[in-house]
């Protein structure tokens, strides 16, 4: 690259960790200079590179499935179609060896072929040898600045579903061309599969998999189709591309600037031109040309593509096509960064939204292959340093739950401070300090009132269990120690500066006695690293408890009842009811320390009135299941009465809602709707009333209470 300051501002940057942005925008399906296009692996070679948009190219097969290639007609190129002889014979021009100097030819459409019979082919570089005689000749023929490297195994070709699939998994961001037709419309003549039809499959597409329309960037060369979109799916033409190579002959630029002005007037917002559209050259110096000025002008955002397509920039063909408006200047391959850095500021390429948030870093991803499970899996490594304010969190789990995570309120709210964060704030309820014998504890700085939010934390780290299970030791700490690093610098150190167990794994130390187990999405469990929750010591009589909402993704610590100041905020690590010796055991065992709380110590008779208090609350909790499940609502309500009187009686109560929900669903069953209702306001009111973000369970108390007000209503 010429010697510059743009030249050093990139040096400075040479060693840091590659970032996704959504200025990225990879073409044809992913990393695809080097990986067969459109494929698993050329996708997760953009991803890898910090593509925050990938592309699927949208065409049909025979059997009208949409399918991603660049072209309707480039099956005989990018796939070894042509040496499968039962399909080549299929292909709209079969394999023609090369013969008296005429070249081969071949001509293969994914309209030619149903979806299994294109599900059979291999992906393979983009190039054919037009002086081959034989089938397997013609699929040679790979440019010299590209590789057959990662063409050596067969990949197969993606369908659109795969493709957003895939996509939402590494919580990426979608753009889907729809191809214009190399076959006549509609497909087969006299079908009903006309343009619009087509247009409108690939919006039902992303519909059906619940994509929403702000990830989505539809693309199309056909000014119909945008006006198409624009009238029937306006949503989802608020970001539709218009792709214009109009002006491909010289005399055609001044027609296609005047254009500009008319697409924007019927709604168009994107304007996509090759590169050579947007750049010009005056005095030596890359300046925007009068398309790219006329473009902002009239209000149109610009994209451009294909910066990397053209080989070599110094082995003097002077960048082709791509470059051919700044050819005069474009004489080595740093010229690619000049041309960049022009297009960046002084064009204004716009970037996709970001109304949505995305992850900081690429997705670092690897496939298992479960023990018990033939089928693999795709396990990441998700950061957004951005989450929570800058709090930033690390996720170590599938690309589906991954996916499931970043389309969490959490992520897509700007947040909002959680009330008991505000008051907090105003006036601590609590400091993390040393607690003797326990290394730091959190001790009550002011009177805590029952059902008290006294502390909301989300996770440093979330990782899943499935992850931790079946992943190499040295592997599985190796990711670990990158989920931590990629952290902000703030909840990074905090994470370095948590108590740790005897390991001489720094990761395993630090997660070991510090990490609380969630469920994420179908019930994946999952093990976080909540930072200043894990400051919270263990006791048999608990004053407080964890409470965690997947939707914020926040875990909460709520008071079981009121706490003075002094006081240290202790919570059980085991279920209440789990018996002495059962229960030392897995302290020692699991947290590695010797349970010294009052319960653990005392003499043998307290012990005995506590324990058969701990097993009777067990088995009281069996038996109501139980009596609920063979039809003795009476006495499951008696028992569950019961059970209320004696954990009172040792001061560790139930949380008095989940009590009132078990109540009115027991007086429901028994038909007994006066009760019921009455327990199940009682119960809406406490989840309401203890300002539970668990909404889910306040959710879940009003939809059951507004069932009883309606049969209620009817039987009056
Ligand atoms: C989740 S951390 C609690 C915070 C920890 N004390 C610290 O300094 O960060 C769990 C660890 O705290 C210590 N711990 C918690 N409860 C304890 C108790 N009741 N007695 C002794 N050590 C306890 C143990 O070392 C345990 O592995």
């Amino acid at each position: 690259m010429d010697e510059g300051p743009l030249k050093t501002k990139l040096a400075s940057c040479s060693e840091k960790e590659m970032k996704r942005s959504d200025w990225s925008i990879s073409h044809r399906g992913g990393g695809t200079l080097q990986f067969p296009e459109h494929t698993h692996g050329s996708i997760m070679a953009g991803t890898r590179m910090g593509a925050g948009i990938q592309e699927c190219d949208v065409t049909f097969t025979k059997d009208k499935q949409l399918v991603c290639r660049h072209a309707q007609c480039d099956l005989h190129t990018t796939t070894n179609v042509v040496a499968i002889p039962e399909l080549n014979a299929k292909c709209t021009i079969p394999f023609k060896p090369a013969s008296n100097g005429a070249p081969a030819t071949a001509k293969c459409c994914t309209s030619d072929f149903t979806l299994d019979e294109i599900k059979t082919l291999c992906a393979k570089m983009d190039a054919s040898n037009t002086a081959a005689t034989t089938p397997a000749e013609f699929l040679s023929g790979t440019p010299g600045y590209r590789t057959d490297l990662y063409a050596k195994t067969c990949s197969r070709l993606l369908t659109l579903r795969d493709y957003i699939d895939l996509i939402d998994g590494l919580g990426l961001k979608f753009t889907a061309e729809l191809k214009t037709p190399e076959v006549p419309m509609p497909f087969p003549a006299g079908s009903d599969y006309t343009q619009a039809k087509f247009a409108q499959q690939l919006i039902d597409e992303f519909e059906a998999a619940n994509i929403k329309p702000e990830r989505v960037w539809l693309q199309s060369f056909l000014y119909d189709d945008l006006l198409y979109w624009i009238k029937a799916e306006p949503k989802w033409a608020q970001q539709a591309i218009l792709l214009d190579e109009s002006a491909d002959a010289a005399m055609t630029m001044p027609e296609a600037v005047a254009n500009l002005g008319k697409y924007a007037k019927a709604g168009v917002k994107i304007i996509a031109p090759p590169l050579p559209y947007l750049v010009t050259v005056e005095n030596g110096r890359i300046v925007p040309s009068q398309y790219a000025l006329t473009a902002k002008k009239v209000g149109l955002k610009i994209i451009t593509w294909s910066l990397e397509r053209s080989g070599w920039l110094g082995d003097g063909s002077g960048g082709g096509y791509y470059y051919s408006s700044i050819v005069n200047v474009t004489n080595n391959e740093g010229d690619v960064y000049n041309l960049l850095h022009v297009l960046a500021q002084d064009v204004g390429v716009a970037d996709g939204d970001d109304n949505v948030m995305s992850w900081t870093f690429p997705p670092r991803c690897m496939s298992q292959t479960p023990k018990n499970d033939s089928s693999p899996r795709v396990d990441c490594l998700f950061t957004s340093t951005d989450f929570r304010n800058g709090h930033g969190t690390s996720l170590v789990t599938t690309t589906t739950s991954g996916s499931h995570l970043l389309g969490l309120e959490a992520f897509l709210d700007k947040p909002v401070p959680h009330a008991a964060q505000r008051r907090n704030s105003l006036c601590p309820a609590y400091e993390i300090i040393p607690v003797q014998g326990k290394g730091k504890g959190a001790v009550a700085k002011r009177r805590i009132r029952r059902g008290e939010i006294i502390m909301v934390d989300v996770p440093a780290v979330l990782i899943a269990i499935s992850f931790l299970a079946e992943t190499k030791a040295h592997h599985r700490r190796r990711i670990l120690k990158q989920a931590i690093n990629q952290l902000p610098e703030e909840t990074r150190s905090r994470v370095y500066s948590l108590g740790r167990s005897s390991s001489k794994y720094e990761v395993d130390a630090i997660l070991g006695p510090n990490s609380n187990t969630v469920m994420v999405g179908d019930d994946e469990v999952h093990v976080g690293l909540f930072t200043e929750a894990a400051r919270i010591n263990h006791s048999c009589r608990p004053n407080a408890y964890y409470r965690f909402s997947e939707r914020r993704l926040t875990m909460e610590v709520v008071a079981f009842h009121g706490i003075e100041p002094g006081e240290e905020i202790v919570m059980s690590y085991v279920p209440l009811e789990t018996p002495v010796e059962e229960r030392r055991r897995y302290l020692r065992e699991h947290w590695g320390f010797d349970c010294a709380c009052s319960l653990c110590r005392a003499s043998e008779s307290d012990i005995d009135e506590s324990e058969s208090w701990r097993r009777k609350i067990k088995s009281l909790k069996e038996t109501i299941l139980d009596a609920r499940s063979q039809g003795f609502y009476q006495d499951a309500i008696t028992m569950t009465e019961e059970w209320l009187m004696i954990s009172e009686w040792d001061r560790a109560p139930p949380f008095m809602p989940e009590y009132h929900d078990t109540l009115a669903d027991l007086y429901f069953l028994k038909g007994d709707m006066a009760n019921a209702t009455r327990y199940a306001r009682m119960a809406m009111d406490g989840w309401a009333r203890f300002g539970s973000v668990d909404d889910e369970q306040l959710e879940r108390a009003g939809v059951f209470l507004r069932r009883l007000d309606q049969l209620n209503e009817k039987g009056r």
